[in-house]
C-alpha cells in the first residue's frame, strides 16, 4: 500500500507476549486501533489516593498475539511492493529494551517460520524481481550499525569489500535532500539467498550485550538498505526507477537501573538513550508543521534517517511494547513516541531518472528516423530522383547481388537505404542460410519430426554473428542438443556471439537491449549452457563435445543428455570444485576425529575394564585379610596398598579420558553436521545447475522417453553418489524442504553462516596447534 501525498506515517504497536500481561493497566480496545493505559499515580510525588491517570493512543493497529507472517504482511508488503515501484520505504521499530524489535525486524534466524520482516522483505523483492520479467532490476544491499555514535559497515568482512577509503565513514547530503553514508560497502545481490547471507553475515557482525532484560540486547540502532533500481525492458525507455528500502533496527531505550547496567554497558546505554532522544526531537519537529528546520544532524542516527522519516518515503514504524507494570512508564512513553511519529506527513513519490546514455541512443535513432522520413519526403516532392514503386528486376537482380556477396563474405555491410523489402529480403536470406545448412546437415522442420527423433530440429531461427560470418559459426560453434554454450562459442570463434531469433527480439547477451518475453540468456562465459527450447524448437546438447573435445558441429543421438553421475563428476569438477573441496576436507577431518573417538573409546573400555579387576582383587584381599585375622584393621597391608593405589591412579586415568572421549564426540557430531550441510549443498547446487543446463521440456520428454533406458532426471542422485544412510536421511529432509520451496534460500543462507561460523572456528582450533 503506497502512502497517498500528505498522509501520515503509518503506525501500529506490537506487545511481546508475556504469562505477567498488565490487564488492569493496558486494554486494547475493540477497534483494533486504540489502546488505553492507565497509571497509578506515583505516592513518591506526593500523592497518596492510588488514583488511577489514563491515556488514550489511536494509531493505525495493534499486532497483539500475531504471528510473524501477519506482522509482515500489515507492516512490510505495502512498503516491500512501494519500492519495487520506485518508491521509497522504511520500516522501523522504536521500543524500549527486550520489547522485541529485532524479533520483529530479523526474527529468530534459526526458524524460517519465525523469520520477521527483514527476511521475508528480501524474498518478496526476489520473488516479484522474478515475476516482472518486464522489467530489468538491479539490487544492492547496504548494512549499516550506528553503535556509540561510531559508523560501522556490517558487511566490510564480506570477501572482495573495498574497505573504507582514507576519510572514514560518514553520512553525506546529496543533491535533491537525500542521504547516503561514504564508505559504506553496496553490494549486489542476484538472489533471495545471496541476500540473506548477507543479512546472516551482518547479523554475526553486530554488537549484542546482555542486561538483566535482555540476554540478547542489540546495543546499536541497524539499517539494512535494499537499493533497487529498475528499468523497463519492453519501452525501449530512457527513463529507470530507483528506491530505498531501509529496514530499521533500533537500539532499545533503557532505564539504567532497572536494566543494571555498569561499564561498558552503562556507555553504550547513555549513547542510546541520548541519540533515541535527539530522535524524538527531530519527530516533534517533523510533526510540527510550522517548523522549518529539523534538526537532523544532532546525531548520527537522525542525520542517517534524514530521508527516511517522513518526506518522500513511504514509511512505516512499529512501535513494540513489553506489556508487564512492571514496564508501564517505558509503555507510555513509547506509546507519546508512536503517537508522534503519526503525525508526520508523507510524501512519496517515484524516483524517476533518465539514463543520459540511452537518452542520447533514443535521440540518434529519432534522428535517423526523422532522416529517413525526410529521405521520403525529399522523394516524394521530387527532390531527389527517388522512386519508392515497386523494385524492378534490375533492382531486384543488385539486391540479390548484393545479398550474395553478404553471405559469401565479400561485402561488409549491405546498403539497401530505408527499409526496402526487407521482409522479401529476410526470406531470401534464410533461405540461402538454410539451403547451404542442407548441404551439410540434416535440417529437419519441427512440425515434420518424428517422434522419438530429436536430431536436428531446426527451423532456422537460430543464426549467430553477423550474417556473412554465420556460416563459419554455425560450423565451428557448439549448437547441440540442449543449447549453446556461450563459452566454447566465444572461445572458438573469437567473437562476442549474437543470437537472433525469428518472432523474438534480437538478444545481445552482452548488451543492457531490451530483451525478448522468453528467458533471459546468460551471459557467464564457463561453460554455460544456453536453453533454447524456450525460445525456438532447436535442442542441442553440446555436452559430448566437451568431453571429447571435438570440434566440428555434430547432432548427438536422440537420447543423449549426459546422465546425472557424469554430470555429477563434471560438476564437482568445475562450478561445485570449491564446495566439494569444502565437503572432503570436512570428511578428513570427520574421519580424522571418528578414528580418535574409537581409540579414545576403547581406552576407556580398557580402563574400566581394569578398574574392575583391581577393585574386585582389592575387596578379595580385603575379604580374606579379615577372614584369617591378619594385621591390624586400619593398617594396609603392602599388596593392599599397592592396589588401592593402582586403583586410583586408574581411576584418575578413567576420567581423563572420559572427558577427552566427551568432547570428541561432540566434535564428531559437529564435523558430521558439517559434511551433512556440504553435502546438502553440492546436491542441492548440482541439482539445479542440472535443471538449468539440461532440464527439456515436456513435448521433448515425452519424445525421448519411446528411446532409451536411460532418460534425464530418471538417474536418482543418489545412486550417483553412491549414498550412504546418513546422505539417505539428507535427501529426505531435502525432499520434504522442497515442499515448502520458498525455505530453501533461508536454509540455505543459514547453514552457508554456520559453515562460515565453523570454517573461523576450525582455523581457530588450527591456530591453537589441534589436529581438527
Ligand atoms: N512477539 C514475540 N514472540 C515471541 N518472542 C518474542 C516476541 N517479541 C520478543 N520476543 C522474545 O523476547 C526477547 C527480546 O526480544 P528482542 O531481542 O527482539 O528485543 P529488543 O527490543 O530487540 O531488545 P534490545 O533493544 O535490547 O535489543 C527475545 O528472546 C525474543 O525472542
Amino acid at each position: 500500500m503506497i502512502a497517498h501525498p500528505g498522509s501520515e506515517v503509518r503506525v501500529l504497536i506490537r506487545s511481546r507476549p508475556t504469562a505477567n500481561f498488565a490487564q488492569e493497566l493496558i486494554e486494547y480496545l475493540p477497534d483494533g486501533q486504540t489502546v488505553s493505559v492507565h497509571q497509578r499515580k506515583d505516592s513518591r510525588k506526593g500523592v497518596v489516593n492510588n488514583q488511577l491517570s489514563s491515556w488514550s493512543f489511536r494509531l493505525d493497529g495493534v499486532l497483539h498475539d500475531v504471528s510473524q507472517e501477519e506482522v509482515y504482511g500489515r507492516v512490510g508488503r505495502g512498503v516491500v511492493l512501494g519500492a519495487l515501484e520506485g518508491y521509497n520505504g522504511t520500516v522501523m521499530c522504536f521500543g524500549q529494551t527486550g520489547a522485541g524489535k529485532t524479533y520483529t525486524m530479523t526474527g529468530a534466524t534459526e526458524s524460517y517460520k519465525q523469520r520477521g520482516i527483514i527476511p521475508r522483505a528480501l524474498q518478496e523483492v526476489f520473488r516479484e524481481v522474478e515475476q516482472r520479467s518486464d522489467h530489468a532490476f538491479s539490487v544492492h544491499l547496504s548494512f549499516l550499525e550506528i553503535y556509540n555514535e561510531t559508523l560501522v559497515d556490517l558487511l566490510a568482512s564480506v570477501r572482495g569489500c573495498p574497505g573504507v577509503g582514507p576519510g572514514g565513514m560518514a553520512v553525506v547530503e546529496e543533491a535533491g535532500g537525500g542521504v547516503s553514508v561514504r564508505g559504506l560497502s553496496l553490494h549486489p545481490v542476484h538472489s533471495e539467498e545471496a541476500a540473506l547471507n548477507l543479512l546472516f553475515e551482518g547479523e554475526m557482525n553486530r554488537i549484542i550485550g546482555a542486561h538483566a532484560l535482555n540476554k540478547h540486547s542489540s546495543r546499536s540502532h541497524c539499517i539494512l538498505t535494499v537499493h533497487i533500481e529498475s528499468r523497463s525492458r519492453t519501452l525501449s525507455d530512457a527513463k529507470y526507477v530507483t528506491s530505498k528500502l531501509n529496514l530499521v533496527d533500533l537500539a532499545g531505550s533503557e532505564r539504567l537501573g532497572k536494566t543494571g547496567s555498569g561499564g561498558q554497558v552503562l556507555k553504550e546505554a547513555m549513547y542510546i538513550n541520548k541519540s533515541l532522544s535527539f530522535l524524538e526531537q527531530a519527530i516533534l519537529a517533523l510533526a510540527d508543521r510550522r517548523r522549518d528546520h529539523i534538526p537532523f544532524r544532532q546525531t548520527k542516527l537522525t542525520h542517517a534517517l534524514k530521508d527516511s522519516l517522513g518526506g518522500n518515503c513511504n514509511t512505516v514504524l512499529v512501535a513494540n511494547i513489553y506489556g508487564e507494570a512492571s514496564q508501564i512508564e517505558e509503555t507510555l512513553s513509547t506509546l507519546r513516541f508512536a503517537s508522534r511519529m503519526k503525525c508526520v506527513q508523507m510524501d512519496p513519490v517515484v524516483n524517476e531518472h533518465t539514463d543520459p546514455v540511452l537518452q542520447v541512443r533514443k535521440l540518434e535513432k529519432e534522428i535517423q528516423l526523422l532522416k529517413q522520413e525526410l529521405s521520403i519526403h525529399n522523394t516524394l516532392a521530387n527532390r531527389m530522383g527517388m522512386s519508392y514503386d515497386t523494385l524492378s528486376e534490375t533492382q531486384v537482380a543488385e539486391i540479390q547481388s548484393q545479398v550474395r556477396m553478404y553471405l559469401e563474405g565479400s561485402l561488409d555491410e549491405i546498403n539497401f537505404g530505408i527499409c526496402v523489402k526487407c521482409c522479401v529480403l529476410n526470406r531470401q536470406q534464410e533461405q540461402k542460410v538454410k539451403d547451404q545448412l542442407c548441404q551439410n546437415y540434416t535440417l529437419v522442420e519441427k512440425a515434420q519430426s518424428t517422434a522419438g527423433s530429436t536430431a536436428a530440429k531446426v527451423s532456422l531461427c537460430l543464426m549467430l554473428g553477423p550474417v556473412a560470418t554465420k556460416m563459419v559459426l554455425l560450423q565451428t560453434s557448439c549448437i547441440c542438443q540442449w543449447g549453446i554454450c556461450l563459452y566454447c562459442l566465444s572461445r572458438r570463434v573469437n567473437c562476442k556471439p549474437v543470437l537472433i531469433f525469428r518472432n523474438v527480439d534480437l538478444h545481445d547477451p552482452q548488451s543492457q537491449e531490451p530483451q525478448g518475453p522468453q528467458e533471459p540468456l546468460r551471459t557467464e562465459y564457463t561453460h554455460t549452457y544456453v536453453p533454447l527450447y524456450n525460445i525456438c524448437p532447436v535442442y542441442y546438447t553440446c555436452y559430448s563435445m566437451h568431453r571429447s573435445n571435438m570440434s566440428d558441429l555434430m547432432f548427438l543421438p536422440s537420447s543423449s543428455p549426459p546422465p546425472k553421475a557424469e554430470a555429477f563428476e563434471d560438476f564437482k569438477a568445475e562450478r561445485g570444485s570449491e564446495i566439494n573441496r569444502i565437503l572432503k576436507e570436512n570428511k578428513v577431518v570427520l574421519l580424522e576425529r571418528r578414528a580418535r573417538l574409537r581409540e579414545l573409546t576403547e581406552g576407556v573400555n580398557t580402563a574400566k575394564r581394569e578398574i574392575d579387576s583391581t577393585s574386585t582383587a582389592l575387596h578379595q584381599w580385603r575379604d580374606k585379610r579379615q577372614s584369617q585375622g591378619m594385621g591390624a584393621k586400619n593398617l594396609l597391608d603392602e599388596a593392599e596398598l599397592s592396589l588401592a593405589l593402582r586403583l586410583r591412579e586408574l581411576k584418575t586415568q578413567y576420567r581423563q579420558q572420559y572427558e577427552e572421549l566427551r568432547g570428541t564426540k561432540a566434535e564428531v557430531s559437529y564435523c558430521q553436521h558439517l559434511v551433512d550441510q556440504c553435502r546438502t549443498r553440492l546436491l542441492n547446487e548440482f541439482e539445479s545447475w542440472y535443471n538449468e543446463s539440461f532440464l527439456i521440456p515436456e513435448e521433448v520428454q515425452a519424445m525421448l522417453r519411446s528411446g532409451g533406458p536411460i532418460r534425464p532426471g530418471l538417474v536418482p542422485v543418489y545412486k550417483a553418489l553412491e549414498e550412504d544412510e546418513q546422505e539417505h536421511f539428507e535427501r529426505l529432509r531435502y525432499e520434504l524442504l522442497a515442499d515448502s520451496p520458498s525455505a530453501i534460500s533461508f536454509y540455505n543462507a543459514q547453514n552457508r553462516t554456520v559453515q562460515r561460523v565453523s570454517l573461523a572456528h576450525t582455523n581457530t582450533l588450527s591456530l591453537w596447534g589441534m589436529n581438527v
